[in-house]
């Protein structure tokens, strides 16, 4: 078998969604397992909503979440260009092909009379597909009707009589009658190419291998298949992933304004769970932790695909999100914190800070509390520390206060505290944290207390004291 090819070929007409990422990365955990090639075609035929900015977004979003192309769109290979709106010739020289073989033919029918006819048949309860009226024109007729200049469509001619049959990956054998799907439009009147044509044919020309594409597709299959039959193209394997649902049940759509993955990189999700939550939805690992790319890969086997729409559920994206920050190395937790804490925090303390704070923060604004706890200099005070505050006996904080004339660590210094002051356990840690920190709750005091420095310490101590 030649070797496992995969494509993700998105229309460049809006920002990519969950459910259009999913496809790319299952098409990436497939050939990476296989040592195969990932390949990025852009379908940009559709000129009116197609935009270059969009074509950028989706280059962008691939690679922050790590799914990297080989070929294709910007990488160049052996089947360049991989933009469709640049094949046009490819597109005629096939086209031309089938017209010699006499499997296209001019359609004149006008929007009404096929619009009238699809009524006809769906009171008749049959599946709406062209009547075959323009199928045997004589060539007289064509040339008159042409010689009028009427428009017309081109037809692809289905053969009659069969069953267009294909093992699809995910969903088992499938079968299509060859009269239910009817001659189909495969260049509209403007001289435009229709998906079917455009998508299959470059799949083939590609050398794509395997389809993994959204169910939305499985109906264009057997058309596709039929092209690239009559072409002696080589047919892929299909595989028809199910889709992703809104909670209202609807497909994610770009058109709805799903959420979008540059939505999600600014939130500051990290690509590591995205592609975690992504790649079990739908799909079941046995592996319940935080999996790398390259372990989703070797674990990733297509027959675990579920057929049943997976649904978006934003509590278990969160679940993987807060999976990726307790597992993140120093030096990339410290980077993904950083922007939203500049100004506040040193510097130099910068990865000390991200290390302390990263049991109690999800998203990098989360840490601005915690930067602010440390290191204001007009410390903000919670409501609940107000509170303690307030209750605690007066004195602690000057007993506090003077015993923090030296540098010292936490437990030192509590060991003083609680030897002075006679209180232990929450009645003297809580007071000192609401003091400190202005907070009753958040991370661990120790590294808290050394990024603050004894002096700031004693400030705030002292602060409370004269504010009593
Ligand atoms: N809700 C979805 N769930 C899973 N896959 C999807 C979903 N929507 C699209 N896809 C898949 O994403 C891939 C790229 O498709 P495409 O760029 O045409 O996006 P689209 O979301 O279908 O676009 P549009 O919303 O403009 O119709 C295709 O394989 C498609 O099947
Ligand atoms: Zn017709």
């Amino acid at each position: 078998m030649a070797s496992i090819k995969t494509r993700f070929a998105p229309s460049p007409t809006g920002l990519i969604h969950f459910g259009n990422v999913r496809t790319a990365l299952f098409n990436v955990l497939f050939a990476r397992k296989g040592g195969g090639t990932f390949l990025l075609r852009i379908e940009d035929t559709d000129l009116e909503r197609s935009r270059e900015e969009f074509v950028e977004a989706v280059k962008q979003d691939l690679r922050w979440l790590g799914l990297n192309w080989q070929e294709g769109e910007g990488e160049g290979g052996p089947a360049a260009p991989y933009r469709q709106s640049r094949r046009g010739d490819i597109y005629t020289r096939y086209l031309e092909q089938l017209e010699a073989q006499g499997r296209v033919y001019p359609c004149f029918c006008s929007a009404l009379e096929l619009e009238v006819s699809r009524k006809v048949q769906a009171a008749a309860g049959k599946p709406p597909r062209y009547s075959g009226k323009c199928a045997h024109l004589k060539p007289e007729e064509v040339a008159r009707k042409q010689a009028e200049g009427l428009p017309y469509t081109l037809r692809f001619r289905m053969p009659a009589d069969t069953v267009l049959a294909f093992d699809d990956l995910v969903r088992g054998p499938q079968r299509f009658p060859s009269e239910d799907i009817g001659d189909f439009i495969i260049r509209r009147s403007d001289g435009s190419f229709a998906f079917f044509y455009v998508n299959a044919l470059d799949d083939a020309l590609m050398g794509v291998t395997h389809v993994l594409r959204g169910e939305d597709h499985l109906a264009n299959t057997p058309r596709q298949i039929a092209i690239l039959q009559a072409l002696g193209l080589p047919v892929p394997q299909y595989g028809h992933i199910s889709l992703i649902v809104d909670a209202h049940g609807a497909p994610l759509s770009k058109r709805t304004g799903s959420l979008s993955v540059q939505e999600l990189r600014e939130l500051g999700y990290f690509p590591i769970a995205v592609n975690n939550y992504l790649a079990r939805l739908g799909h079941h690992f046995e592996e319940s932790g935080l999996l790398s790319l390259e372990a989703l890969a070797q674990a990733f086997d297509i027959r675990h695909l579920g057929r049943a729409p997976a649904r978006y559920d934003r509590a278990q994206l969160d679940h993987w999100q807060a999976q990726a920050v307790q597992h993140a190395d120093a030096d990339a937790l410290t980077a993904w914190l950083a922007p939203a804490v500049h100004g506040l925090v040193p510097e130099p303390d910068m990865q000390a800070f991200a290390l302390a704070v990263r049991a109690n923060v999800m998203f990098p604004h989360d840490a601005r509390v915690w930067a602010e706890a440390v290191y204001a200099e007009a410390l903000p005070i919670s409501e609940a520390a107000r509170q303690v505050l307030e209750e605690a006996p007066p004195e602690l904080f000057r007993i506090a206060a003077d015993a923090l004339l030296e540098d010292m660590d936490f437990s030192a210094f509590v060991q003083r505290v609680k030897a002075a002051s006679g209180l232990a356990g929450k009645q003297l840690f809580l007071p000192l944290r609401a003091a400190l920190t202005g907070q009753t709750f958040g991370p661990e005091m120790p590294p808290l207390f050394r990024l603050m420095g004894y002096e700031r310490a004693r400030h705030r101590l002292v602060q409370h004291v004269l504010s009593t």
